[in-house]
């Protein structure tokens, strides 16, 4: 028998050595580290091009409302957003043309570690194009489906979008995703056909596929390598061209939608604003529509791509605002800003992000539980996909339960911490959210509600009170060359998945839409499916709903107690073999002991698996 302190010790340090989340998602090529001092915010100011002369105040008062344009570059990931946006910035003199210019807007740590785009960057661009000077703000957004949310908040800046699909791979799952995203915010779409220098490019099928798939005519796409640069002016043309103006007004009171935010440690929180309507200049007295609480501004600017500051911020144009907010909780995102004494109808905002999993988050040592605290608050200003439960537990204390948009949003969330506020935290496993329909009217009385979402397996209700559970679904879209439909179909029947949809998007490429439980794909499908590919297929997911289940909870127990934190909700058919994984996996993993340890699955009191770690002799 453990002592309680000798066995919350041990139990503590079991958690720690198997609470590592599953396998890694998709997790792109490992770019070079950028040189040291690279930290968050500081790359690009350096490489702002002086000759250009916008490292004075930029005078943004002579763009009137038809020289601005608004747009975001969009696209599968890897198929060369950021590489573009390098080229539009070095084309428009904002950075110098050098051979350094690698992913200049993907300013974190993390991203530049793992050379993938997570957080969407404004930079204003001054281009002068036939004799005339045009503001053209551009969003580079990231690629990967976890950060989707990332882009549907750009889109709501831009009246126009660069979707970029790479002239080798073609249309991709997340190239059909972030089209729709545009599609359905009523945004222009210029299609740019990227890696055109590449050998086995093949625009001409790449130009098909975009008139199959989309709708758009062949000869509306633009042809270029964002890698040396060719056509890229072209590129800027269509901008001015085919984007529109936006549709402000500049003599109504100001109306400035926040559609993302920052914290900076001295300064408080930097708001990024979209101007709808009216003006906004330091010292203005503004009102936030959702606190209603009044702010002076103390500097407003446009992101070029650091912040540059300005007189005014102008109806049409999209900028940074600082105002005093001190308190993360001050800056929400979708936040209407007017000012003091003209209230406006505030602007539609944004559809919270729904998590797709949670973890709970614990400090390694207690005594950082108010440091990580500030951490996450402040990190989650500035992602404010992630949600927040408070949570404890009997081994790793008190916590938080935070809700994730995937597994790769999790593993940078939890990196952003590390990297960017030098914390150190246990995550557990994650799970999905599932849920479940009460059974009588007392029981909806005592929870004040008909259905419960159950975010932590812990607290799984037993099925006496429950009249039925529900899993989450996803509506996932593959894309595949024909050759691998067969095994990619028996994989997705293997994970429980409905087949909804089959359509050739060209003589050897095929679209498939299944509907599947989203506990099914959010480990380890990712990887599957690319191994049985060849790494050919791609992959995206939207929420799809819940649909009626048969869960269960299955206890892990080591040496007869219950670990609350490797609870799991499983589905009945597959509870015995994710029960003999896990043991599996624990045995191995587990710190070798000098006493004997049965690690048994059980649901209820019926053991469904059981492994034995043996006893270890001690070394001499
Ligand atoms: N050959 C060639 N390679 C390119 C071209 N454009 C981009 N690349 C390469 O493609 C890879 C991905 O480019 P990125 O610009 O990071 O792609 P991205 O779409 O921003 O990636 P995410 O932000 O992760 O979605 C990099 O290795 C680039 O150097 C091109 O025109 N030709």
């Amino acid at each position: 028998m453990w002592t309680l302190t000798g066995r919350s010790c041990w139990h503590r340090r079991v958690l720690l050595s198997c609470a590592t989340g599953p396998a890694r998602p998709q997790l792109p090529r490992f770019r070079p580290a950028a040189s040291h001092g690279d930290a968050a915010g500081s790359w690009a100011s350096d490489r702002l091009c002086s000759s250009a002369g916008h490292k004075e105040k930029p005078d943004t008062s002579r763009f009137a409302v038809e020289d601005i344009r608004n747009f975001s570059i969009i696209a599968h990931v890897d198929h060369g957003k950021s590489t573009l946006a390098d080229r539009l910035l070095e084309l428009t003199g904002t950075i110098d043309k050098t051979k350094n210019n690698k992913q200049v807007l993907d300013k974190l740590q993390v991203e530049r570690e793992r050379g993938i785009t997570v957080k969407a960057q404004t930079a204003s661009l001054f281009y002068n194009f036939e004799g005339k000077e045009y503001l053209l703000n551009l969003i580079d957004t990231p690629g990967h489906v976890d950060f989707s949310y990332e882009v549907s908040r750009s889109l709501s800046a831009c009246q126009g979008v660069l979707l970029v699909v790479d002239a080798n791979e073609g249309i991709q799952a997340q190239t059909v995703a972030n089209f729709f995203l545009a599609f359905e915010a009523q945004l222009s779409v210029i299609p740019v056909i990227n890696k055109i220098d590449l050998k086995n490019a093949d625009p001409e099928r790449v130009e098909k596929q975009i008139e199959k798939v989309f709708d758009i005519p062949s000869n509306d796409c633009i042809k270029i390598s964002a890698k040396l640069g060719t056509n890229v002016e072209h590129v800027l043309q269509a901008v001015i061209e085919r984007i529109p103006p936006p549709k402000v007004h500049r003599k109504n009171p100001l109306r400035a939608l926040v559609f993302d935010s920052t914290f900076d440690q001295y300064r408080g929180v930097i708001a990024n604003v979209a101007l709808f309507d009216g003006v906004v200049s330091k010292g203005d007295k503004i009102v936030s529509a959702h606190t209603q609480k009044t702010y002076e501004v103390n500097e407003v600017g446009v992101l070029n791509p650091n912040e540059q500051p300005t007189l005014k911020l102008y109806a049409g144009q999209v900028g940074y605002l600082i105002a005093g907010m001190k308190d993360v909780t001050e800056a929400q995102i979708g936040d209407t800003l007017y000012l003091h004494n003209h209230p406006v109808e505030p602007l539609p905002g944004f559809k919270s992000a729904k998590p797709m999993v949670f973890a709970g988050m614990y400090p390694i040592d207690q005594s950082e539980y108010n440091n990580l605290k500030s951490a996450i608050e402040k990190l989650t200003l500035n992602d404010s996909s992630v949600t927040v439960h408070r949570d404890s537990s009997l081994a790793l204390g008190a916590g938080w339960r935070l809700g994730f948009l995937g597994l790769l949003h999790m593993e940078v969330f939890n990196q952003r911490l590390e990297q960017e506020y030098n914390t150190s935290v246990v995550l557990t496993t994650p799970t999905v959210p599932y849920k479940a329909v009460l059974s009588s009217a007392k029981l909806i009385k005592e929870y004040r509600e008909k259905e419960i979402t159950i975010i932590n397996p812990a607290q799984f209700p037993d099925k006496s009170k429950v009249a039925e559970y529900l899993e989450p679904l996803v509506l996932g879209t593959i894309i595949t060359p024909d050759e691998y439909t067969g095994k990619i179909m028996v994989l997705c029947q293997a994970r429980r998945a409905v087949q909804k949809h089959l359509i050739f998007i060209d003589q050897n490429r095929v679209m498939l839409k299944y509907l599947f439980p989203l506990n099914e794909i959010v480990v380890d499908f990712y990887d599957s499916l690319k191994s049985l590919s060849s790494g050919y297929a791609s992959f995206d997911y939207e929420d799809a709903g819940y649909q009626t289940a048969e869960l269960v909870k299955m206890d892990i127990l080591l040496n007869g107690n219950i670990v609350e934190e490797l609870v799991t909700i499983v589905h009945k058919d597959k509870a015995y073999s994710v029960g003999k994984t896990i043991c599996e996996r624990l045995k191995d993993s587990l710190p070798r002991q000098l006493f004997e340890i049965a690690i048994q699955a059980a649901i209820g009191n019926k053991i469904i698996a059981r492994e034995t770690m043996v006893v270890t002799s001690p070394e001499k």
